[in-house]
């Protein structure tokens, strides 16, 4: 099984992160490296530009991949599926005019011009308005087309703003909000390789955010800490070894905003000896 990943850009290092994290290990993958290894013999790395992905899963250069949904629809791949939201590289492509200038709604875009790295989703996207401008092709530097007079209007990739602002250009509407997500081609999707893979990458995800609390409370105490203990399916309740029966330990998981207060509450319930630590993953 051959996953691809981003080779270099703003996706890459979040995505050998998250590998990493969800206990893939890349081996024997010095840098520029095509491919590399994982500790799973199963399963390999092959490095490719995001762009690229959706179309190396396609075609069976891979058959999982980690890319922007944006570049999934533009690369109008079929049999590619989405297993999962990775929820980062988290932008939207929007349609964008001078701030100044006279289109104002999608509409005034008849018979206009419109400069995208992404021309087949800004087709569509007219197409589904009745609307045909025409479309340019750049491969960079979208924002500055209708300052030189290439384009009367962009569809372009967004998230703070400030590359929009910084030339003088405004929204005219959302044409797709993306992120980065687990996609894998069709007849590979149920093998449970694949299946292992996404419930690797989904621990992660399950596990940012959280504590793991950890408590001795005295057993007379034990329904006070209960009930002030926030989360998933209710606490663990364990006999301490040579605790002299008097005491249990209590573990939880916890949103990382509750730690606070929570410690606070059990505190005043009787807990003690209270440990917080991250989670790595978590399994549901
Ligand atoms: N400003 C941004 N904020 C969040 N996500 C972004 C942003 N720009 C791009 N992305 C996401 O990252 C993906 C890859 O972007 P892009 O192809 O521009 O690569 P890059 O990381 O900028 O590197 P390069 O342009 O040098 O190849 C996009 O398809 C989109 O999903
Ligand atoms: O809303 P903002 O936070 O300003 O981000 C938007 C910018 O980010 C991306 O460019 P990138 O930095 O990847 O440069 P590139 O054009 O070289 O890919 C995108 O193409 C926009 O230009
Ligand atoms: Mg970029």
């Amino acid at each position: 099984m051959r996953i691809a990943v981003p080779n270099k850009g703003r996706l890459h290092e979040p995505t050998i992160d998250l590998l990493e994290r969800a206990g893939l290990h890349l081996e024997n993958g010095a840098d520029r490296q095509l491919y590399a290894d994982t500790v799973d013999p199963d399963v390999s790395v092959l490095f490719a530009r995001a762009a690229d992905i959706p179309e190396y899963i396609a075609d069976g250069a891979a058959d999982m991949g980690i890319t922007g949904y944006d570049q999934v629809q533009e690369a109008q791949v079929e049999d590619v599926a989405e297993l999962l939201d990775l929820e980062f590289g988290t932008c939207r492509l929007v349609l964008a005019a001078p701030e100044d200038g006279e289109i104002e709604t999608v509409d005034d875009l008849a018979g206009k011009t419109v400069a995208t790295e992404f021309p087949n989703v800004t087709r569509e996207f007219f197409a589904e308005r009745g609307l045909e401008p025409t479309v340019v092709e750049v491969s960079g530097a979208t924002e500055l087309t209708p300052h030189v007079e290439i384009s009367d209007a962009i569809v372009d990739i967004t998230s703070t703003g400030t590359t929009l602002k910084m030339n003088r250009l405004a929204v005219v509407e959302e044409v797709l909000s993306s992120s980065v997500r687990l996609f894998a081609r069709e007849d590979v999707r149920e093998e449970s390789k694949v299946e292992e893979v996404r419930t690797a990458l989904a621990s992660v995800k399950q596990a940012e955010g959280k504590r793991y609390l950890m408590m001795n409370v005295p057993e007379e105490r034990l329904d006070d800490v209960r009930d002030v203990i926030p989360g998933m399916g209710g606490p663990t309740v364990m006999d301490i070894a040579n605790g002299g029966g008097e005491k249990v330990a209590v573990h939880a998981v916890v949103n990382e905003g509750d730690v606070f207060e929570t410690i606070t509450d059990v505190k005043q319930a009787g807990a003690s000896d209270i440990l917080v630590t991250e989670i790595e993953r978590l399994v549901e």
